[in-house]
């Protein structure tokens, strides 16, 4: 479905980020700068383009959760930033240790890493149905996936969650994650009100954005991301992986 078309370096060129946003990026240790020496893709001439959502959200305001009722549901393929981030750790790959500092300490992972992984499992999927959760953190991961994968998203996802919340599910999460703490959690937030929020803000302006109440129980909050999946039905429908007891698929009986 993908083809790689041309290499590309530096990422950041004419399109560099605001300089707000650049201001943000170096308070939180990030290098706006990153060098690219990479490939960029993009679905074959003639390929459908995959259907992507992104989800976004706070740490702990229930992304994962989410995501597992949408895959059951709708059949779309799971793919979660950090979980590809912490399998690199687990498999202590080059970047293993890079990564662990860098979620202990609450920070973002350089774009270049996160997108080459979630590349590869594009590549290598053969769905064409797609949720990327905790992707795009930051303005400079929406940018380099727009550039190196060379895809857009269809529906973007927020799941808007108080602070308070937040905290309170992420110190029971019991997952045994190192960035499971008050101290992780606290530099999380403020690292999510920077960074991703410029984010959010895009896709609102694109009008791809849907805002979910994430207070509630795992239920009313599905309640809420049925519907917006119902104008994309005949897209899903063609999916592969969709569960028989999905309700986009037409009872035979
Ligand atoms: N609606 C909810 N109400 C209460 N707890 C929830 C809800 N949704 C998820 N959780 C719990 O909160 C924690 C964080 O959820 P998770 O899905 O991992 O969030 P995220 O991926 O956004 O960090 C988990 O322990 C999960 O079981
Ligand atoms: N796009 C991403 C996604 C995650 N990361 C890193 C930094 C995040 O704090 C950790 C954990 O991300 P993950 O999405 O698993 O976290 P939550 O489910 O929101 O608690 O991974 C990243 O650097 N860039
Ligand atoms: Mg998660």
């Amino acid at each position: 479905m993908w083809r790689r078309v041309a290499s590309l370096s530096p990422m950041i060129s004419s399109s560099s980020p605001s300089r707000s946003l650049a201001r943000n990026q170096a308070a939180f240790g990030l290098n706006i700068r990153e060098s690219f020496a990479t490939e960029i893709s993009k679905p074959e001439e003639g390929a459908k383009s995959p259907f992507i959502t992104f989800v976004l959200g706070g740490p702990g305001s229930g992304k994962g959760t989410q995501c597992e009722k949408i895959v059951e549901t709708f059949g779309l393929t799971h793919l979660s930033a950090g979980d590809l981030l912490r399998r690199e750790i687990a498999m202590h790959t080059k970047n293993g240790d890079m990564i662990l500092n860098l979620i202990k300490d609450g920070k973002i992972v350089p774009s270049e890493v996160t997108v080459k992984l979630l590349q590869k499992e594009l590549e290598s999927s053969n769905s064409s149905k797609f949720l990327i959760d905790g992707f795009p953190r930051t303005e400079e991961n929406r940018v380099a996936f727009e550039r190196i994968v060379g895809a857009d998203p269809d529906v973007v996802l927020f799941f808007d969650c108080p602070e308070e919340e937040m905290v309170k599910r992420v110190l029971n999460r019991n997952q045994g994650r190192v960035d499971d703490n008050i101290t992780t959690m606290k530099k999380r937030l403020k690292i999510f009100e920077a960074l991703n929020r410029p984010v959010i803000d895009y896709y609102k302006n694109k009008g791809k954005l849907y805002t979910i109440n994430a207070v509630g129980t795992v239920d009313d909050i599905f309640k809420q991301v049925l519907p917006i999946f119902t104008p994309f039905e005949e897209q899903l429908k063609q999916s592969r992986h969709v569960n028989p007891k999905s309700p986009l698929v037409e009872n035979s009986s």
